[in-house]
């Protein structure tokens, strides 16, 4: 352990700070920078995430990769990763972000990443994806309500809260829809307010506009979409 600034990090966290690039170069296909570009074309092939809509963020330990904003995500490559120390203090008008690697080019963390925040800090996840898929704004036009509710269904595969045990066919999955905002950083409070009021839910819809899942990992929260 070392101190950075007030915040005390892991040594492998502040190895980075002398390398940050080493943070986000690596042979290994699983390994969060490619993985994140390689998801991303996966959804875009979906129709998941089309225009420059969606997000990712992986985390590992205390390590957070997040994907760049406003960019078509198909075309996301590993040098455009940002990377984070997790857990950190909430940013506010005196304190900024605290970022490990930002990339070399002009881009910025995804506008999800508050977001991303929550499922980290309420749910211990290990990842996150927000994506426009159509089938999830369907369910939040079929269901005009606070909830989406589905039994014996295709839901054994969910996990309670995301990363607990799996539900059976016997058991309810209820989602709740957010109102949209006009920018997805707003989503921020509702997002919490309703994760706290459906501890058991996997995700939370957002009318008109998509769909944030979580998971203990990537290849869980995926597979909750
Ligand atoms: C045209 S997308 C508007 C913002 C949004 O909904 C979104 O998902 C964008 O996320 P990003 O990671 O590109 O900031
Ligand atoms: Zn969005």
């Amino acid at each position: 352990m070392s101190r950075f600034g007030n915040l005390v990090f892991s040594s492998s966290v502040m190895s980075a700070i002398d390398n940050p690039d080493s943070l986000v170069i690596s042979d290994d296909p699983l390994h969060p920078a490619n993985l994140i570009p390689e998801l991303c074309r996966n959804f875009y092939q979906l129709g998941w995430v089309t225009g420059t809509g969606g997000g990712i963020t992986i985390r590992q330990g205390n390590l957070v990769y997040i994907a760049p904003s406003g960019v078509q995500k198909e075309r996301i490559l590993p040098e455009h990763i940002f990377v984070l120390p997790y857990p950190q203090p909430a940013p506010s008008p005196h304190a900024d972000r605290i970022f490990l690697r930002r990339p070399a080019k002009k881009l910025s963390e995804s506008s999800c990443t508050p977001l991303f925040w929550n499922t980290f800090d309420m749910r211990d996840a290990g990842s996150c994806i927000h994506t426009h898929s159509q089938h999830a704004v369907m369910a939040t036009l079929l269901w005009t309500g606070p909830t989406f509710t589905i039994s014996h269904q295709m839901i054994k595969g969910v996990r309670i809260g995301g990363v607990g045990r799996a539900l059976s066919y016997l058991d309810t999955l209820e989602v709740p829809i957010i109102e949209n905002t006009p920018f997805e950083v707003d989503l921020k409070e509702s997002m919490a307010e309703a994760m706290a009021k459906y501890p058991d839910a996997a995700g939370v819809l957002v009318r008109r506009h998509g769909v944030y899942v979580w998971g203990p990992s990537s290849s869980l929260s995926l597979f909750l979409l």
